[in-house]
Order: structure tokens, then C-alpha cells, then sequence
């Protein structure tokens, strides 16, 4: 077997790369799931309702990057949700730790090529929409790609069309699943929950700096209702390679688009809000991967 390169930043990754990473950590379970779920920052709680879990640490998969924030543990959870098998990421990367775009969100390219037809996206937001409130949960019927607007698109780079790869252009309208957005809403309002649900759209900033006021009023400005540091890239990413996607925001914070505002948010706030939200959001995904085909 040829030797894995570990050193992506330089090359970039092969399809080669992928198909080896995907053996790895396949290599350490019999599950073959087609439901893959990235946990966003204080939301890999969802681990914790998982049956018969096989853990699998990023650290043990050569090329595979390392989980650097707080509230991503860095590891693949394996098992059941309501009965029906899953594979969790517990950790993404993020842009602002310094790795390339293509890298963020590699590791959707290695789920495709583990069998992943559905990627179920969650992640910590800021809520830009006035009428929202912190707790709150938005469902993303689109997103703005404002690095990828901005010359970070994650799909710049050379591009093989081989399985785990797509078209060298892409469209991205339509990357949020409307059917999947129904039967989410379904799910909270059976859980009594339909209080809190939202759908909106969310912006992507590379981060790590929250965004200044001035900031967050042209991005509401542009249509968003929400604001993160994460998601588009896997989104896309998942879109190129044919994936069915949801993705969801918790609003853990509410952005002040007027001057003269005290409140600076903090990451221990995003974390306190997604951890009071932790056990609604097992709730939700364990009744909605019911309902997936
Ligand atoms: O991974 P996500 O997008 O959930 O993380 C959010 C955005 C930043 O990484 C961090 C800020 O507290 O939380
Ligand atoms: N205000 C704000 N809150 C967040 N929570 C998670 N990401 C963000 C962000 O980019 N801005």
C-alpha cells in the first residue's frame, strides 16, 4: 500500500488520500452507515444517546486534521440512533484554525467515500434576525458563502470527478432539503418545541473574531438571519458529492446591530447556551432520524 501523505496542507488531497482515510476508520467497525451527522461547537451531545458507540479518534487516521476548539472533542462515534445506524463527527475544522478551505471540509469527501448518503449538519450561531431569540433552532433553507464569494471557495483546486468528487461547477441553489426541513419541524412540534424553530439563512464569516457592528448590520443587510464560522463548506462539499443535506442552527446568541451595545459575546456563552439546548437536540435527532428513508 502506498504511504499516505501527511502532509496535505502542501498538496492538497487525492481521491487515493480519501479511499485510504476512509479504510482506516472503517477498519474499526462493521457498521455501514448512510446517515452522517457533524456535531457543531457544545453539540456533540447527540454522542451521548448513541447505542453500542465505536469511537474512533482523528488522531489514529493518518492525514486526518486535529480538532483544535473547545467543544469539539475530535473523534467518530459509530452506532445506533433509534435504532438505525449513524456515523457522528465530534469536531470539524474550522477556517480561522489556520487550515486551508479544502481541508475544513474534507472529511465530508471521506464519509461520501465510507457510504454517507445523508449529512446532517449542526452548528453554534449568532442570531442576526430581530425576531429570533437565543435557544431558538433555524433551519437553513440557504446559506451565503461569503469566503467562497470572496475567493475561498472550498471547491478552488484541482478537481477529480471520480465517485467521491462532483462537476467542476457547481450549483448550489436547493442544497437544503425541503423534505428534511418538514419532517424536522414536524419532529419539534411533536415534541412540543415548534415555539423555537425558524428557517432561515445563514452566513458564513471566516472568523475567529465575532463580527463588529457595523459588520453584523451589512450582513443582515445581505439577507441573513443568522451568522457562523462553519457549515457552508461541508455543505457544498456534501452537494458536490451528491449528498442529501439539513442543517441546523442553534441561535446561541443574539448579534446587536445597534451602536452602543455592552453585551460582548464570548465562546463560553456559545457553549453555555448549546449545553442547555443539548438534551432537546438528542430529542430531536433520534425522533427525526426515524423519519429519514
Ligand atoms: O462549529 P460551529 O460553527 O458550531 O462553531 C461556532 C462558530 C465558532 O467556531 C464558535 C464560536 O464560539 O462556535
Ligand atoms: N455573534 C456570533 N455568535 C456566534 N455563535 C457562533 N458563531 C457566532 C458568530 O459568528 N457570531
Amino acid at each position: 500500500m502506498a504511504a499516505i501523505n501527511t502532509d496535505l496542507s502542501k498538496i492538497g488531497y487525492t481521491y487515493e488520500d480519501i479511499q485510504r482515510m476512509a479504510q482506516v476508520i472503517l477498519s474499526n467497525t462493521n457498521l455501514r452507515p448512510s446517515i452522517g451527522i457533524i456535531c457543531g461547537t457544545g453539540l456533540g451531545g447527540i454522542a451521548d444517546v448513541v447505542e453500542n458507540p465505536v469511537t474512533v479518534s482523528y488522531d489514529t487516521v493518518p492525514g486526518f486534521p486535529v480538532s483544535t476548539v473547545k467543544g469539539h472533542s475530535g473523534k467518530f462515534v459509530f452506532g445506533t440512533l433509534s435504532g438505525k445506524p449513524v456515523l457522528l463527527m465530534m469536531g470539524r475544522f474550522h477556517y480561522y484554525e489556520g487550515y486551508p478551505m479544502w481541508k475544513v471540509a474534507m472529511p465530508v469527501r471521506v464519509m461520501k467515500a465510507m457510504g454517507i448518503e445523508t449529512l446532517l449538519l449542526t452548528n453554534a450561531a449568532g442570531g442576526l434576525n430581530q425576531s429570533y431569540k437565543t435557544g431558538d433552532i433555524m433551519l437553513l433553507k440557504d446559506h451565503i458563502d461569503l469566503p467562497g464569494l470572496t475567493g475561498e471557495c472550498v471547491l478552488i483546486g484541482k478537481n477529480d470527478e471520480r465517485q467521491v468528487f462532483g462537476p467542476r461547477f457547481l450549483a448550489t441553489n436547493g442544497t437544503y432539503d425541503s423534505d428534511f426541513r418538514g419532517k424536522f419541524l414536524r419532529v419539534a412540534t411533536e415534541l412540543g418545541h415548534g415555539d423555537l424553530m425558524k428557517e432561515g439563512i445563514y452566513i458564513m464569516i471566516g472568523g475567529p473574531t465575532f463580527s463588529s457592528t457595523a459588520e453584523a448590520r451589512v450582513l443582515r443587510m445581505f439577507g441573513a438571519d443568522a451568522v457562523g464560522m462553519s457549515t457552508v463548506p461541508e455543505s457544498v462539499v456534501g452537494r458536490h458529492s451528491g449528498m442529501r443535506i439539513l442543517g441546523v442552527s442553534l441561535i446561541t446568541d443574539m448579534v446587536e446591530l445597534e451602536d452602543g451595545s455592552q453585551f460582548q459575546v464570548t465562546h463560553e456563552d456559545v457553549l453555555r447556551t448549546a449545553n442547555e439546548r443539548a438534551q432537546l437536540m438528542q430529542k430531536m435527532f433520534l425522533k427525526f432520524v426515524t423519519l429519514i428513508d
